[in-house]
């Protein structure tokens, strides 16, 4: 079959793919965006995403995030922020924290929080681009986009349409680890785009009594899988009821963040 001129349906092999990049708003200004990823759900996503931004405003950037994660949005909550969108003729205005973290979610668009998001692939693919080419994201240092699990739809749209400039793929100690990181990896490199590393969350717990580490889902197995795939480590989070916590009570600026961390963030720090 010969070229439809379509890039993103044909799969003529006909030279250089056309950019499928979709244009920001002209009063935008991101530096830098970074796609949070993983394999599959529940592995803390949306929780290291926030954590990530909070991270980055307080070494003193402006942090943005763009939740992309359509069906199941779970930034707003953990900044404690709801309500309506504001705009303009040039476009639309994000939601900003207390610390000044800019955001933008379906949440916001939606009558009630609770209320279920049942749009059809192309559309939530749709309202992502939207989320990049009508919000007016001013002057921001990260952008950090909270993905859907897996590598479906919205992944791939965000791949093509964002300029992503790298991903960190995250991932729990168990057995699957390997497969689940391999395929986000591959999916990257298909798209050149550069992984920045792999955060390990539900690592361990922290022993109140002696401080000493219980790995609770078994030894870990992430440094030998990354280094399989060639990535670093940028960080292995403990299990920390607080964090959880401050979550549910929206106040994930206010928690102290798991000082591994500042593996990943320091690796952020050196992408400006
Ligand atoms: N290290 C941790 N310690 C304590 N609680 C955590 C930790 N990581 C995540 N959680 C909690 O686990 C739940 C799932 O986390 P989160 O929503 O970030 O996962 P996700 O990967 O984004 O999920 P989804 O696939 O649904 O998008 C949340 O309630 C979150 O607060």
């Amino acid at each position: 079959m010969g070229c439809s001129h379509n890039c993103e349906s044909c799969s003529s092999n006909c030279g250089e793919p056309k950019s499928l990049q979709v244009a920001p708003n002209k009063l935008s200004t991101v530096r830098k965006v970074i796609g949070v990823v993983s394999g599959k759900g529940g592995v803390g996503k949306s929780l290291v995403t926030s954590m990530l931004a909070v991270s980055m405003t307080r070494r003193g950037y402006h942090s943005a995030i763009l939740d992309a994660d359509i069906t199941g949005p779970s930034i707003p909550k953990a900044f404690g922020l709801s309500g309506e969108l504001e705009g303009c003729e040039e476009g639309i205005y994000p939601k900003t924290s207390s610390t000044g973290i800019d955001m933008i979610s379906i949440n916001f668009l939606l009558p009630h929080a609770d209320d279920p998001v049942i749009y059809r692939g192309p559309i939530i693919a749709e309202t992502v681009k939207q989320f990049w080419s009508d919000v007016i994201w001013q002057d921001v240092d990260f952008m950090f986009v909270d993905m859907p699990p897996g590598t479906g739809d919205v992944p791939l749209t965000v791949f093509q349409s964002l300029p992503i400039d790298g991903i960190i793929v995250m991932t729990s100690p168990q057995d699957l680890v390997s497969m689940i990181v391999g395929k986000a990896v591959k999916m990257a490199q298909m798209m050149n785009i550069p992984v920045l590393g792999v955060i390990e969350n539900y690592s361990y717990i922290e022993c109140p009594d002696c401080g000493g580490h219980i790995e609770v889902f078994g030894k870990s197995r992430v440094e030998e899988v990354a280094a399989q795939y060639g990535v670093p480590v940028l960080a292995k989070l403990p299990i920390d009821p607080k964090l959880a916590e401050a979550v549910d009570a929206g106040c994930i600026e206010d928690a102290k963040l798991p000082e591994s961390l500042q593996g990943a963030t320091a690796m952020l720090e050196k992408l400006l």
